[in-house]
């Protein structure tokens, strides 16, 4: 699984948060070049073990995380909602990814940093639709309080899960949308979306 977005969106932030439960706040170090932790989570029963690459988002580094494209499996996509840049730059990553990374990767769009309401500057609408334009699933998030970290690995867990199980693998399959959507619809989930 590979983390990718612009710098500063809290790629970093997220996956601490989901290997260790922990958020570092004040001083933001950018990446440097490319980075990878592993965590099992269970899925109906069944161990996954997700090995997660942090990506560098700053520019001079996009070479070298190129070169890592076609080996991921899935791809998490964030932006910052209080960074407009951020998520208009989504389109671009979206071109890169569908230059560099395999055809059948699954890619889920967040919007990060959703703690921070009072400073948002993109609708959780527009990521929506933006999300459902490229046919990806969506969902709002948070690296500090945690909100949907967990729910965002798990649904690509039980997606490379179901992909493994099946007999063409390349098959498109919308069962991730189907968990999203589902797991959305409880109360303590996404109260941004
Ligand atoms: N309020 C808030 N701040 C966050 C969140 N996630 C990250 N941050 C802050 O945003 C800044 C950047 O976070 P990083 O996780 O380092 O960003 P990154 O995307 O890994 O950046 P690069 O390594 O340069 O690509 C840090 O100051 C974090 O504390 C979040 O969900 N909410």
């Amino acid at each position: 699984v590979m983390l990718l977005g612009d710098s500063g969106v809290g790629k970093t932030c997220f996956l601490i948060h989901f290997k260790d439960g922990a958020f570092l706040s004040g001083t933001f170090i950018a990446t440097v070049g490319i980075d990878f932790r592993n965590k099992v989570v269970t899925v109906d029963g069944t161990k996954v073990k997700l090995q997660i690459w942090d990506t560098a988002g700053q520019e001079r580094f996009r070479s070298v995380t190129h070169a890592y494209y076609r080996d991921a499996q899935a791809l998490l996509l964030l932006y910052d909602i209080t960074n407009k840049s951020s998520f208009d730059n989504i389109r671009a990553w979206l071109t890169e990814i569908h230059e560099y990374a395999q055809k059948d990767v699954v890619i889920m769009l967040l919007g990060n940093k959703a703690d921070v309401n009072r400073e948002r500057v993109v609708r959780s609408e527009d990521g929506q639709t933006l999300a459902r334009e490229y046919g990806v699933p969506f969902m709002e998030t948070s690296a500090k309080t945690g909100m949907n970290v967990e729910l965002a690995f798990l649904a690509i867990a039980r997606e490379l899960k179901h992909r493994a199980g099946q007999q063409q693998p390349n098959e498109p399959s919308f069962q991730i949308h189907d968990y999203v959507e589902s797991q959305k619809k409880q109360p303590s989930c996404c109260p941004f979306v």
